[in-house]
């Protein structure tokens, strides 16, 4: 019998980031089992996420696996989830925090690219950064797991793949790697490369585990990029890029980013304060974004 029962997705990347999370449960001398779901945001594959919606679309069915008790944890990429969870529950730690930008995988960097190329991407914030910065690509939309959207690659439907390093290391992909994209372009979404272990309020007894394995400097991190988040509506569905990095022993340095679809518009915030107010600065950076526009912004890419 296991002590623990940890939820993940079914997709290669979410169990190798739940295995790795549970080993650091096992290194205290415990035994867990891996209990894995398929969520709706793995079913739904024939249309972009943001048009699929909703919050929590790689979360809901583990949610409600964590309200009733049939498991204890759930592992996440911190990225995935919304900054409101569903009533009742919390994220316990922060653990394993990966490489935070975004890569590329090609055949070259986006410099040598010929206008026209196309690079295929899920994610809004990658296609209206790429638009952006590199306006004579051509921005694909592609869905599906890693593994298909490498697939699509290797066919030849796009030219390379933008994604996040922290999945391609995760997948054992690192040599096919072709650039990290600067994070202070390319801002990575809030959270990105970074482990959440959620768990249901009512599970007091299950706090000083996560105690135990929380690594606290990922969670100032991760405190300070959601607060931005949330500020601008907190779904994984906005254009919005938030990068905290350490500059000193107690000093966070924000980025922040948000676009408009097309590319056409960028609004960027920067910031540096003690990690002991990371929530409150991350929070006005927030409104800072959203008194240049960035609702507006946002809202355009709803229609
Ligand atoms: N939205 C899918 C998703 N969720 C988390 C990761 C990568 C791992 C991470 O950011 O921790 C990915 C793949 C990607 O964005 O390329």
């Amino acid at each position: 019998m296991a002590d623990y029962k940890i939820g993940t997705r079914s997709s290669q990347l979410a169990v190798a980031q739940t295995q790795a999370a549970a080993q650091l449960i096992e290194a205290l001398g415990h035994r867990v089992e891996l209990v894995t779901m398929e969520t709706k945001g793995d079913r739904v594959l024939d249309r972009a996420l943001h048009q699929v919606g909703g919050k929590g679309l790689f979360t809901e069915e583990l949610e409600r696996a964590l309200l009733n008790d049939t498991i204890d944890l759930a592992v996440h990429s911190l990225k995935d989830l919304p900054t409101q969870l569903a009533p009742g529950l919390e994220i316990g730690a922060y653990v394993l925090p990966e490489d935070r930008r975004d890569v590329v995988l090609a055949g070259m960097p986006l410099s040598e690219w010929r206008p026209g190329m196309a690079a295929g991407t899920s994610s809004l914030r990658r296609a209206a950064f790429l638009r952006h910065f590199w306006p004579e690509i051509e921005v694909k939309p592609i869905r599906g797991n890693l593994q298909t959207r490498a697939a699509k690659w290797h066919q030849g439907q796009v030219d390379g793949l933008v994604l996040a390093a922290a999945g391609v290391i995760r997948m054992g992909w690192e040599n096919q790697i072709t650039q990290y994209l600067d994070p202070l372009v390319m801002v990575p979404s809030p959270g990105q490369g970074i482990l959440a272990i959620e768990a249901a309020h009512h599970r007091t007894d299950l706090r000083e585990l996560l105690a135990a394995i929380n690594d606290v400097r990922s969670e100032r991190i991760a405190i300070m990029e959601r607060a931005v988040l949330d500020e601008l509506g907190g779904g994984c569905q906005v254009p919005l890029g938030a990068f905290a990095e350490w500059v000193d022993v107690d000093r966070l340095r924000l980025t922040a980013h948000v676009a408009s679809v097309d590319g056409g518009v960028l609004l960027r915030e920067t910031v540096e304060s003690s990690s002991r107010e990371a929530e409150s600065v991350g929070r006005a950076v927030g409104r800072k974004l959203r008194e240049q526009g960035a609702l507006a912004l946002i809202q355009t890419q709803e229609g």
